[in-house]
């Protein structure tokens, strides 16, 4: 579903992703695994449109997206949640939310199915995403994300700083999506994750990545085996 093909970005004269190829399939979750600062999250910037490419392709259901402002990939059913979570720390969990119907037409109501997802949203409608734990804030994201009933979920790093028994919980989420899609759709996921137990347990497919480049990838059943743990570790 979503087919990214030898893109190359760049800062200034600094290579950041070097020849990138690589597909998330409908349905499973793809673990995008890697030391700080190698690129993971400049990558997911890229396919959101968020930073410019300087080459290569990025097809969603057979959709050409480079070139386009992250808004309409959004609108094409991307949902991201970025690193560090960056939910509206002054409006409330109910407004977060709405939040990210935007791209959806006016007056969509919020899935009820979030709540099924996240029952600790509900109870908590009517508070300032601020005041939530950081746990509970990065629910919000997801939930925000899921929103707009995405067909490809990408995550950057939603364990960071996160309570286990939260971490649980994502993890059952992210489970439920792949395996049983949102609003009768399938949904693939992308998830960078340098927590490696978490993202052993949920891969389908792994690809690990030094300085820009995939240096391993396979089958999630595989990660051990190939020893994955140790190309990640610091
Ligand atoms: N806006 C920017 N301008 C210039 N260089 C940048 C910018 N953002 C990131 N970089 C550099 O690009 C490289 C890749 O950064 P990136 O944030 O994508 O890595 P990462 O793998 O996501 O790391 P982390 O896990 O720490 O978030 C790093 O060397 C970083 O310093």
């Amino acid at each position: 579903m979503l087919n990214v093909k030898n893109i190359q970005q760049y800062y200034g004269g600094s290579h950041i992703l070097r020849d990138l190829s690589f597909e998330v399939p409908a349905g499973k979750v793809t673990v995008l695994l890697g030391r700080n600062g190698v690129g993971k999250t400049t990558l997911l910037k890229s396919l959101m449109g968020l930073v410019p490419i300087r080459s290569g392709s990025i097809e969603f259901e057979g959709r050409a997206l480079q070139g386009l402002p992250p808004y309409e990939r959004a609108r094409a059913g991307i949902g991201f949640v970025p690193q560090g979570r960056e939910i509206f720390a002054r409006l409330t969990v109910e407004e977060n939310l709405r939040m990210g119907l935007a791209s959806r037409a006016a007056g969509t109501p919020i899935p009820p199915e979030l709540f099924e997802l996240f029952p600790v949203l509900q109870q908590m409608l009517h508070r300032r995403g601020g005041d939530l734990s950081g746990g509970q804030q990065q629910q919000l994201a997801i939930a925000r994300a899921l929103a707009a009933y995405p067909r490809l979920l990408v995550l950057d790093e939603p364990t960071e700083g996160i309570q286990p028994s939260i971490i649980k919980d994502i993890g059952r989420v992210i489970r439920r999506i792949a395996d049983q899609g949102l609003g009768g759709q399938k949904v693939g996921v992308l998830l960078v994750e340098q927590y490696y137990d978490f993202a052993e347990e949920l891969a389908d497919a792994y690809l690990v990545m030094e300085r820009g480049e995939f240096v391993a990838r396979g089958h999630g059943e595989d990660m051990a085996t190939a020893g994955v743990r140790q190309l990640v570790a610091i």
